[in-house]
């Protein structure tokens, strides 16, 4: 693996829990990955460490099977050849865009130089803009330029620390796609943290998922909304909820009951046959608004989102779940429609009580 970190635990001094703690993931070649998490477990130390700003107490850090940090080395952080877009982005407001980019290329020679910095600007879309200073771009053509000046050096790993969080949503949608391109098109490995769900996925070739320091989950965007393996994977991915399912034993095989009716083709998905009550994961998408169903549920708040409306709903026994609805159909809060369960991947946790 190109990017190969080992049991990786940082602690800041004078605090009681590691704020890293035993984060182990790998990055092939040309892979990206994306780190995403709630604020303070970890994602921005683990960054830091990586970049040699942070010094592991414990685990080894290989970058194409060098070691960086390890028991008794300590690469220092300029040595490691590792590009780094933060948030805040400031390019040198006196400097051209030229300038800017051309700024970590001091030992090549001038043509060179040129030469390097207009395939920059090609790769990011920006021919054309050389000599324009950074005032003169908008917020998104500034963090392409961010990205340039990242990549001119040519490092071997390029780490982003969420570098569209001062853009307006729209442009953060877009810009997202455009940075995937161009990562893809300079074959450089990245690993890039982001608050943002739908980010990760539009980027992340892996996404891991972190939490009090630890890495819950590292897998494919797919996976992991999918075939989360934690509960507060499970969560955190995605509009979900738990319901209470009960294990059946039937002649064709195992099944779950829930509020909601029956789910089969579980066998894969439960952890521990000797529990019989399970608490099953149902996600807005597992949900079909169907009049025809026997289930009934009564809508208790919705949120018009364009094309549909995602409805939070109120079983007749109890449970409240998710449903995400094409938004012709405009039902009014109290209102009892019909719902059922369209489960294509079903995920199990053992009960909580
Ligand atoms: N320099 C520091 N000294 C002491 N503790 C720190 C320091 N930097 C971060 N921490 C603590 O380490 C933990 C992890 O912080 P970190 O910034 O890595 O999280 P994060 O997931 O990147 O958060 P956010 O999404 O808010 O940026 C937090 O508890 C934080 O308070």
């Amino acid at each position: 693996m190109f990017l190969d970190l080992q049991n990786i635990t940082v602690r800041y001094p004078q605090t009681s829990s590691p704020a890293v703690n035993a984060v182990s993931l790998q990055l092939a070649a040309g892979e990206i990955g994306v780190l995403i998490g709630p604020s303070g477990s970890g994602k921005t130390t683990l960054l830091r460490s990586i970049a040699g700003l942070e010094q592991p107490q414990v685990g080894n850090i290989l970058l194409d099977q060098t070691l960086l940090d390890g028991p008794n080395v300590r690469i220092a952080a300029e040595q490691r050849r590792i590009g780094m877009v933060f948030q805040d982005f400031a390019l040198f407001p006196h400097l051209t865009i030229e300038d800017n980019i051309g700024f970590g290329l001091r030992d090549l020679a001038r043509p060179q130089k040129k030469l390097r910095v207009a395939e920059m600007l090609e790769l990011v879309g920006l021919i054309g803009s050389h000599d324009k200073y950074p005032h003169q771009l908008s917020g998104g053509q500034q963090q392409r330029v961010a990205l340039a000046r990242a990549l001119a050096p040519q490092p071997r790993l390029l780490l982003l620390d969420e570098p569209f969080s001062s853009l307006d949503i729209e442009l953060r949608e877009r810009l997202a796609y455009d940075v995937r391109q161009i990562l893809k098109q300079a074959n450089i490995t990245a690993l890039m943290v982001t608050h943002d769900q739908l980010e990760a996925f539009a980027i992340g070739d892996v996404v891991g998922v972190m939490h009090a320091g630890q890495l819950e989950q590292w897998a494919a965007p797919y996976a992991l909304y999918h075939r989360p393996t934690s509960r507060f994977v499970a969560d955190f991915i995605g509009h979900g909820v738990f319901v209470p399912g009960r294990l059946v034993k039937t002649a064709n095989g195992l099944m779950v009951s829930t509020a909601l009716g029956e789910l089969h083709d579980v066998n894969d998905t439960l952890p521990d046959y000797s529990t019989q009550y399970f608490d099953v994961l149902l996600r807005s998408d597992d949900i079909v608004h169907d009049d025809e169903s026997r289930f009934k549920a009564t809508v208790v708040r919705k949120t018009f989102r364009g094309a549909d409306f995602l409805y939070t709903l109120r079983l007749e026994d109890g449970p409240e779940v998710l449903a995400l609805v094409p938004s012709h159909h405009d039902h009014a809060i109290g209102e009892a429609i019909g719902i059922r369960l369209d489960v294509s991947h079903v995920v199990t946790f053992p009960a909580t009580s």
